[in-house]
């Protein structure tokens, strides 16, 4: 299967394949964390997420993966601090993952590739009124990205891998609620890697401060399996393809920094 071999990129879902001319795209993201080339920075802060779990509300399968959406109309939900100056909201997490285990995430870690990526979305909430205004500036949003390896069942993940069955094709939405985003991140949030990139899926708009989790998580070989389960075609189509290798390949650099919050 492909997974033995070298991965053929032309497998990716057509939304991936590059390149997608982004006019003067010099801050795309993902890309490759070096991490002797990697600048510690003192002046960074620990990271403040301060998550409602009664903000969450539902969670739909969008044809490219999975989104867990939250009610970011008010401050319930919120990021601060780390590179942050100002307070953002969540408005909603996904994950990337591969057809196995052997890849998947977007980020990678001197060129180490895990077998899955969360990342959990918010908007400037301090400079703008919503995500689709704060989606288009500079400092609009904060990612935060956590790799997911395979080991011990993950817990808290199982009631959201319990509810992909009901959303396994395109556009299908079920209830979601009372889900805490806390239980995702690993137990240490002070150790990050941050740099200014863009959005992996269109519209790949260079609005996002990227803050990606040193430590992973541990999901079971069983959890992930069912994120594969889900399709990136809707029930009416007769040829369905399943949500694999929904991640995007790593982009130049163009000489941005990527600081540290540890040494
Ligand atoms: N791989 S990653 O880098 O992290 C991400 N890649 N894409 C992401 N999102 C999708 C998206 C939608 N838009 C957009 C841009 C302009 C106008 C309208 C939408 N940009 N990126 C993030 C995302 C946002 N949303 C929902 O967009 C709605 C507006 O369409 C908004 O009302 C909801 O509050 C919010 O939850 N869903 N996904 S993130
Ligand atoms: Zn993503």
């Amino acid at each position: 299967t492909a997974c033995s071999s070298k991965f053929v990129l032309s497998q990716v879902h057509p939304m991936w394949q590059e390149p997608l001319a982004i006019p003067g795209g010099d801050r795309q993201s993902p890309i490759d964390i070096v991490e002797r080339k990697s600048v510690f920075d003192s002046k960074l802060k620990p990271l403040v997420t301060n998550y409602d779990p009664k903000t969450c509300q539902q969670i739909w399968n969008n044809g490219y993966s999975f989104l867990v959406e939250y009610d970011d109309t008010t401050d319930k939900s919120t990021l601060k601090g780390g590179p942050l100056q100002d307070q953002f909201r969540l408005c909603q997490f996904h994950f990337h993952w591969g057809e196995c285990n052997s890849w998947g995430s977007e980020h990678t870690v001197d060129r180490r590739l895990f077998p899955a990526e969360l990342h959990l979305v918010h908007w400037n909430a301090d400079k703008y009124n919503l995500f689709e205004e704060a989606v288009v500036e500079d400092n609009g949003l904060a990612v935060i990205g956590v790799f997911l390896k395979i080991g011990k069942r993950h817990e808290g993940l199982q009631k959201l891998v319990d509810a992909l069955p009901v959303i396994r094709h395109k556009d299908s939405v079920v209830e979601f609620t009372k889900f805490d985003p806390a239980c995702l991140l690993p137990p240490n949030i002070d150790d990050y890697w941050t740099y200014h990139g863009s959005l992996t899926t269109p519209p790949l708009t260079e609005a996002v401060t990227w803050i990606v989790m040193k430590q992973h998580i541990e999901v079971s070989h069983d959890q992930l399996a069912v994120f594969r389960s889900l399709l990136f075609t809707a029930a009416e189509e007769e040829v369905q393809k399943s949500m694999v290798n929904n991640f995007r390949g790593t982009q130049p650099l163009r000489g941005r920094t990527v600081r540290s919050s540890f040494t």
